[in-house]
C-alpha cells in the first residue's frame, strides 16, 4: 500500500531516488535524524511541497514562507489542527472526543485567561518566589547541582496551577505529579494505540488508555472543589462577591450544557495543564542550558532586571520593559523549541488543499512546515547557526524597528519581534489561526521566572562549555531530561 501510494501521488517524495525499500529506510532515518531528512527535502525542493515517509504515515511538507502563510490562514474545515493532533495523540481514546469536538477551553485561554494576566500577576509572582525556594531548597551560598527539567517542571506546574485552580491545590504534590504525568501518558499511550488497526481500536484502545484512570485520579482533587464552584454559580450567578478569578471561573463562564458537570470541567483543567506544563518547562530548561552555555548574556540581563524592578516593581507591565530577557527567550526558542516539523494539519477538505501556485495536497494527508529549517535559514536570520541572545532586542534600538516604550519608532514602525510575536519566520508558538493562545501567559511566566533567577541566583554549567544534548524522536525534540546546571543563592 505504501509503495502504491507513492506512485499515485503527484507530490514528489525525497526517497524516490534510492530504490525499492527507500521509503522504509527513510522512515527509520526520520526517527533518529528528522531534521536532516527534512533539510534534505527542503534542499531538493526549495519552493515546493514534498512527501516523506515516517513509521505511521506520509508527511507532506510545504517549503517556503508563502506556503506557510497559506497553511496558517486556512480555516479548520479545510486544514484541521484538531484532526492533525487527534492522529498524533489518538485524542478520542487518550483524552476524549469532546475535547476535539468542542474545544471551548481554547477560547478560555485566548480570552479570559490572557485578559486577566495583569490582574493575577501578583499571585503568579508570589508562587514563583515560593516555588523556587521550596524546589531548589538552597541553604547558605554553596553551589548545588540542579537537575533542570524535572525541577523546572515542578516550578512551572505549581505556578501555572496558581492561576488555574489557586491555593491550596496548586501546592498539592500529588495533584502536580498527576498533571505532569498526564501529558506523558497521553503521548506514550497515544503511540501504542496508533499501532492498533482502526477497526479494533474501539475494543482494544481502552485497555491501553489511561483516560478514565487519570480522570478518576483528578476528581479526587478537583471533584469537591468543582462541585462547590458549580453549586455557588448556580445559586448566586456568576457575579457573586469574591468569586475566584481563576481558570475554573473562566471555564464556567462559557461552558454549556453537558460541559457543566464536574468530570467534564475536570477534564478541561487537565487539558489546559497538558498544553501548558511541558511546553513552558522545556522552554525554560532550554533557556537555562543556553544561559550556562553562553554566560556573557547573564550580566546584561541581570542589570536589566534589577533596573526595571527598582524603577517599576514586579508587574506584568514591568516585564514588558525587559527587552533583553524577552529577546534571549525568543532566541533560545528559535534554536531549541521546535522539532523538524511544525504547524501540522490534516487536509479535511473533500477536494484537498490547493496552494496559490496550484499544487494540491490530497484529502486526508498530513501537512506540515519544516520548522527547524525555517529557524535556521540564512534568508530569515543573519548567521542563523549562532546563538545571539540579543539579536531581537538589538533591532529595537536600530532605526528600522525601534521600540520604545510603546514599541513604535520615530517613523511609527512597530517592533514585531517580541517573544509572543509569531511570524512565518518564527513558529515556536505556531502561526496564524491556531497560534498558541497560551503564549501571553507563557511569556509572562517565563520572563518572570528568568528575571527572578537572575536577580536571586548565580548559575553555571555543570561541565563548562557542554550543553546537555536534546532528545530527538522523529519530529519531536525536547531538551535533555537528565541535564544539570550548578546554582547558588546570590542574595
Ligand atoms: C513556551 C510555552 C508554549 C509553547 C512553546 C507552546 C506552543 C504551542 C504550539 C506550537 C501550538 C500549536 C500552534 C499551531 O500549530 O499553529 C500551541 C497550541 C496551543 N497551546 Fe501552546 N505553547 C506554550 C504554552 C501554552 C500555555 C501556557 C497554554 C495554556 C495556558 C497553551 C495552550 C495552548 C492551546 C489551548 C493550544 C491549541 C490552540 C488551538 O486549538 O487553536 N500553550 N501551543
Amino acid at each position: 500500500t505504501w509503495l502504491r501510494s507513492r506512485k499515485q501521488s503527484p507530490i514528489p517524495t525525497i526517497a524516490e531516488a534510492e530504490g525499492v525499500l527507500s521509503s522504509h529506510r527513510t522512515a527509520l532515518r526520520f526517527l533518529g535524524n528528522a531534521t536532516d531528512v527534512v533539510a534534505r527535502g527542503c534542499h531538493q525542493f526549495p519552493e515546493g511541497v514534498f512527501r516523506l515517509p515516517t513509521l505511521f504515515r506520509w508527511e507532506y511538507v510545504a517549503n517556503g514562507l508563502q506556503r506557510l502563510s497559506e497553511i496558517a490562514a486556512a480555516p479548520e474545515n479545510i486544514l484541521s489542527f484538531h484532526d492533525g493532533a487527534a492522529d498524533s495523540l489518538q485524542t478520542e481514546y487518550t483524552i476524549g472526543a469532546a475535547v476535539k469536538h468542542n474545544p471551548y477551553h481554547v477560547a478560555t485561554v485566548r480570552g479570559s485567561l490572557t485578559r486577566n494576566l495583569a490582574r493575577c500577576f501578583p499571585d503568579v509572582r508570589d508562587e514563583i518566589v515560593h516555588a523556587f525556594n521550596d524546589v531548589l531548597a538552597l541553604e547558605g551560598k554553596e553551589w548545588k547541582s540542579f537537575h533542570v527539567l524535572p525541577q523546572v517542571m515542578q516550578i512551572v506546574a505549581r505556578t501555572s496551577n496558581r492561576l488555574f485552580v489557586g491555593l491550596p491545590l496548586c501546592r498539592n504534590q500529588e495533584f502536580l505529579d498527576l498533571n505532569v504525568n498526564y501529558t506523558i501518558h497521553i503521548f506514550t499511550r497515544g503511540q501504542l494505540i496508533k499501532l492498533i488497526p482502526e477497526f479494533l481500536k474501539p475494543t482494544l484502545a481502552p485497555w491501553f488508555s489511561s483516560k478514565n484512570s487519570s480522570l478518576r485520579h483528578a476528581l479526587k482533587f478537583l471533584g469537591p472543589l468543582l462541585e462547590e464552584r458549580l453549586a455557588k454559580d448556580q445559586e448566586l450567578g456568576a457575579d457573586y462577591p469574591d468569586r475566584p478569578n481563576d481558570a475554573i471561573s473562566w471555564l464556567l463562564d462559557i461552558a454549556t450544557d453537558e460541559e457543566r458537570t464536574v468530570p467534564a470541567l475536570a477534564l478541561r483543567i487537565l487539558v489546559i495543564n497538558m498544553a501548558a506544563i511541558h511546553t513552558s518547562s522545556t522552554t525554560l530548561t532550554s533557556a537555562l542550558y543556553d544561559l550556562t552555555m553562553y554566560p556573557e548574556h547573564m550580566q546584561p540581563m541581570r542589570e536589566e532586571a534589577e533596573r526595571v524592578i527598582a524603577e517599576e516593581g514586579w508587574s506584568k507591565a514591568s516585564l514588558a520593559s525587559m527587552h533583553k530577557i524577552d529577546s534571549f527567550l525568543r532566541e533560545s526558542q528559535r534554536l531549541s523549541a521546535t522539532g523538524a516539523l511544525g504547524l501540522t494539519r490534516r487536509v479535511v477538505a473533500k477536494d484537498g488543499f490547493t496552494f496559490s501556485d496550484g499544487t494540491t495536497v490530497p484529502h486526508g494527508a498530513f501537512l506540515s512546515v519544516p520548522a527547524n529549517a525555517i529557524h535556521g535559514d540564512p534568508d530569515n536570520y543573519e548567521n542563523p547557526e549562532v546563538f545571539d541572545g540579543f539579536r531581537f532586542s538589538r533591532h529595537r534600538k536600530q532605526g528600522s524597528a525601534l521600540a520604545d516604550p510603546e514599541d513604535t519608532n520615530v517613523n511609527g514602525a512597530v517592533f514585531t519581534q517580541h517573544m509572543v510575536t509569531t511570524s512565518p519566520e518564527h513558529v515556536a508558538f505556531g502561526h496564524g489561526r491556531h497560534a498558541c493562545p497560551g503564549r501571553f501567559f507563557a511569556a509572562t511566566e517565563l520572563k518572570a521566572m528568568l528575571a527572578h533567577m537572575l536577580i536571586n541566583y548565580d548559575v553555571k554549567a555543570d561541565v563548562e562549555g557542554v550543553r546537555p544534548s536534546d532528545m530527538v524522536f522523529g519530529a519531536m525534540r525536547t531538551p535533555s531530561a537528565t541535564g544539570k546546571i550548578m546554582i547558588r543563592r546570590r542574595v
